[in-house]
């Protein structure tokens, strides 16, 4: 018995099918319309319908429904895309649709429901992603399966429960299944591609609406308004704050938060997946639109350090598929006018790294882009460098800045990274300065008055208001519940008898200095200097050194002389003499120990010279490693990430430079993490730091942090923990030449060393603790109360996890030589009980969620 369509739902798939002959953006806009209607229906409703009525698409003849089918029948669902069958060499797909397998049949249906084909010859037990088949006359690829769990609550039956085409049912009688041949991928326009379930579907995320004042301004044709949904395909995957994080971006962008600004800040915390987040927005900004669905957005423009170039390119791969959306990556063989000759409909984004941006930029310019996503932001910090000027010529209003560690201490780089993104929203600098960053700064002085104090709350909290309508940021806690759980501890390992003497020649040095006006030493290469005795004293080419030549400095033969008499009883040094250095020690010891237990980790240091010392270290231990560092071309950095990272991975070791992968690189194959050294900016300490701790981790993670006891080394950790140490110093972190201007004073305390203190910096703390692993309460209440915190708060920021002042050290366990053996056991350095003077250890707990 045939029943005829409800009238409603004839009139919505007329729609449908009329439209989706034509080309984007009607064929889009067709779909939301639909989706819209769809909308008003109740979920109970369209249940119903599907349920207990047929329905009649144009040229279909209606056949009764089965009312015995319910969800439960269903045994699985396929997102796939689909074409018609041909044998032509490069063909597209036609659409996405959704296979449903039930009882050894399988029927394809695309995006409205209409059923395309049928077939019941297929094994759907060999039915995975990639599967390639026939199903009628459509040839059909599975893109992912939609597990039960995950399938709309109303999705099956709707899809499932509506009437069949009566030719298509005949010709499923000839699907084949060709796995043992199958044709080479089919290229498709992605902008074919509609929503994988409609509005009706709960699991959808819609995007805010725009109001009266947004209209008036950007809907000038008056067309309608229509929802903006995120397909189910994407949505389903995504945290509940990155669905937040892509609605506030998308009312960013788009004006709807503020219609006369468009741009926004996202400064979640390292791996929150800010990346999946921007990528999101691609997709959704390219699609669809507020107004007749048309989008505001036709290219692209992503601009990422060039060690993350691949990582974005793997990334839209891993979350839309290549079948979807295949970004266009600049590099040596890539070139921006091969891409400035393709339609925007082909290929939609574009990926460059700073460095190419600024070699091709006047062919970038060229090109029209409307939204412009620039990673790890914060190098644009300073509006005055060459990359931000070129950034802000640009002429795409739309823009969005990814940064874990967006500037918190120094105002005026929080100006720039503002006035990229938002041009005049904070008025010029020197209104801002006025108004904002001299009351903030004066506020922040210890001895400043209560009056000061209060004008810099106001200002600060008046700033955090204006920024939060664009600026985003949450904390590491967010998804800690994915997360496994983490130690991180700071090993003080005392310097050798070698290490203790060259370092203590070569204060004397610049001591002496001071008093001889004729002898004008660089403080900087002395830090330099005295940072590599640290890491090991081979790094200050002692060899070069004593075998005096004429090619020395008057810096270098003067400092010849002072360490001329340690020299003498060192008569050479080699690569393997780990035992000159007590940090390459305690790290000799934790690789054997580690690799007895098979764990993998990542070596992280800021100086190539030392990476070289693992790598010879790695070598003579027959240790399998891999390297990145600035030398890695940006093709390989991709492949060795990759090759590190997968499953059965032959590598021990992954050797990274701080400076050339220290941001954004995702190395989870790794449960283990040392940083090596330290950076006067403890952002890029934390960045580096945070490179396995993130999603996909399975393991429990380590991260150690190796300091050279009583040495400068110590003083830069206190200065990145305490802000009042070396208050006064203006320290310009400008790329790789820091220029640290400091006092006689301040530089005789950062020189001052301390080799016979077990830590400088857990006597700063004045702790009375026994060094048992117990922290001493008092001192943390004390600390608390005291110590303001002198983080400017312009974010509105909760507790930051990673120690930022003293208070929070001290409530780290702490330990002193003799440390207990289960605690150097659990930390996989029992060998080096005697080398370690103390140990600062954090534990993050594993969320009870979280699960392997
Ligand atoms: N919803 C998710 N489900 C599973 N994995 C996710 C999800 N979101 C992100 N990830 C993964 O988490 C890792 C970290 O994400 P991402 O690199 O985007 O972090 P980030 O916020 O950019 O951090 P950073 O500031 O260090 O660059 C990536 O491997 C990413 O694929
Ligand atoms: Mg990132």
């Amino acid at each position: 018995m045939r029943r005829t369509q409800a009238p409603s739902q004839c009139h919505r798939n007329k729609n449908i099918n009329a439209e989706s002959k034509k080309p984007f953006p009607e064929a889009s806009r067709s779909t939301t319309q639909l989706l819209n209607l769809l909308s008003y229906e109740s979920p109970e409703k369209l249940s119903h319908v599907d349920t207990k009525e047929s329905a009649t698409y144009p040229g279909e003849t209606s056949i009764p429904i089965n009312t015995a089918v319910t969800h439960t029948s269903i045994e699985k669902q396929y997102n796939v895309v689909w074409s018609k069958q041909t044998k032509k060499k490069h063909k597209t797909w036609e659409g996405d649709g959704i296979l449903i397998a039930e009882n050894d049949a399988v029927i394809l249906k695309d995006q409205s429901g209409s059923i395309l084909g049928r077939s019941s010859k297929l094994n759907i037990q060999n039915l995975e992603e990639g599967s390639r088949f026939l199903v009628g006359s459509k040839e059909v690829e599975i893109i992912d399966i939609v597990s039960r769990e995950n399938a709309p609550p109303n999705s099956s039956n709707q899809l499932l429960n509506i009437s069949t085409d009566t030719d298509e049912v005949k010709s499923s009688d000839n699907s084949t299944y060709c796995t043992l041949n199958p044709p080479k991928r089919l290229k498709r326009s992605w902008k074919n591609f509609t929503s994988t379930f409609n509005s009706a579907n709960v699991e959808c995320l819609t995007m805010p609406k725009p109001n009266h004042a947004h209209q008036w301004k950007y809907n000038k044709k008056q067309l309608p308004v229509t929802d903006v949904h995120l397909d189910f395909f994407l949505s389903k995957l995504l945290r509940p704050h990155q669905k937040e994080g892509i609605s506030f971006l998308y009312s960013c962008v788009n004006g709807i938060r503020d219609t006369e600004y468009l741009g926004a800040i996202l400064a979640d915390e390292m791996g929150l997946g800010k990346t999946l987040q921007c990528i999101a927005l691609v997709w959704i900004s390219l699609k669809n639109g507020p107004y007749g669905s048309i989008p505001f957005v036709q290219r692209v423009l992503i601009v990422t350090p060039s060690s993350l170039v691949s990582n974005w390119f793997k990334e839209f791969r891993q979350w839309l598929t290549f079948q979807r959306l295949t970004p266009f990556i600049i590099n040596q063989k890539q070139k921006v006018s091969d891409y400035a000759k393709l339609t925007a409909t082909h290929r939609p984004v574009m990926i460059i790294s700073y460095e190419m941006l600024m070699r091709y930029y006047d062919d970038v310019k060229n090109i029209n882009f409307q939204l412009l996503i620039c990673d790890e932001g914060h190098r644009l910090k300073n509006n005055q460098n060459r990359i931000s000027t070129l950034l802000s010529h640009l002429e795409i209003e739309r823009k969005v800045l990814l940064t874990g560690t967006p500037v918190q201490n120094n105002l005026q780089e929080f100006f720039a990274l503002i006035e990229f993104v938002n041009p005049g929203i904070v008025g010029t600098y020197s209104e801002f300065k006025k108004y904002f960053e001299v009351p903030i700064v004066a506020s922040n002085q210890p001895q400043c008055s209560e009056e000061i104090k209060k004008l810099g709350e106001v200002r600060s909290q008046e700033l955090n208001h204006k920024t939060n309508s664009f600026i985003l940021r949450r904390t590491q806690s967010i998804i800690d519940q994915y997360l496994p759980s983490k130690q991180e501890c700071v090993i003080f390992c005392s310097p050798t008898h070698f290490q203790s003497e060259l370092y203590k020649a070569v204060v004397s040095f610049w001591e002496d200095s001071l008093e001889d006006d004729t002898l004008k030493v660089p403080h900087l290469n002395v830090i330099t200097i005295l940072k590599k005795i640290c890491n090991h004293p081979k790094l200050i080419k002692i060899g070069k050194l004593s075998n005096e030549n004429s090619s020395m400095s008057i810096f270098e033969k003067m400092l010849l002389n002072y360490l001329q008499p340690v020299l003498k009883n060192v008569p050479s040094i080699t690569d393997s003499d780990i035992e000159h250095s007590s940090k390459m020690m305690v790290l000799d010891n934790l690789l054997s120990e580690l690799k007895a237990i098979n764990e993998r980790i990542v070596l992280i240091s800021y100086s190539t010279r030392t990476l070289d010392l693992f790598e010879d270290l790695c070598n003579r231990k027959q240790f399998c490693f891999l390297r990145l560092d600035g030398n890695t071309s940006v093709s390989a950095r991709n492949e060795v990430v990759e090759k590190f990272n997968s499953p059965n991975s032959k590598y021990f070791v992954f050797l990274l430079s701080a400076k050339a992968g220290g941001v954004g690189l995702n190395l989870i194959g790794a449960s283990r993490l040392v940083l090596f050294d330290l950076d006067w900016n403890p952002a890029s300490d934390l960045q580096a730091m945070s490179r396995i701790w993130r999603d996909g981790q399975k393991k429990n993670v380590y991260i150690y942090r190796l300091l050279t006891t009583g040495s400068i080394e110590e003083k830069i950790y206190q200065r990145q923990i305490s802000k009042t140490f070396l208050s006064n110093a203006i320290i310009d972190i400008d790329q790789n030449a820091p220029h640290v201007r400091l006092s006689v004073e301040e530089l005789k305390d950062l020189f001052n060393y301390c080799p016979d203190s077990k830590s400088l910096t857990h006597e700063m703390l004045m702790c009375n603790c026994s060094g048992d692993g117990v922290p001493d309460v008092s001192i943390i209440e004390e600390n608390d109360d005291n110590e303001r915190d002198s983080q400017l708060s312009v974010m509105h920021h909760k507790k930051i996890k990673n120690v930022s002042k003293i208070s929070e050290l001290a409530e780290w366990d702490h330990f002193s030589n003799p440390v207990a053996e289960s605690v150097l056991e659990e930390l996989c350095v029992k060998t080096s009980g005697e080398k370690i003077s103390f140990i600062f250890r954090n534990k993050y707990a594993e969320s009870t969620s979280f699960q392997k």
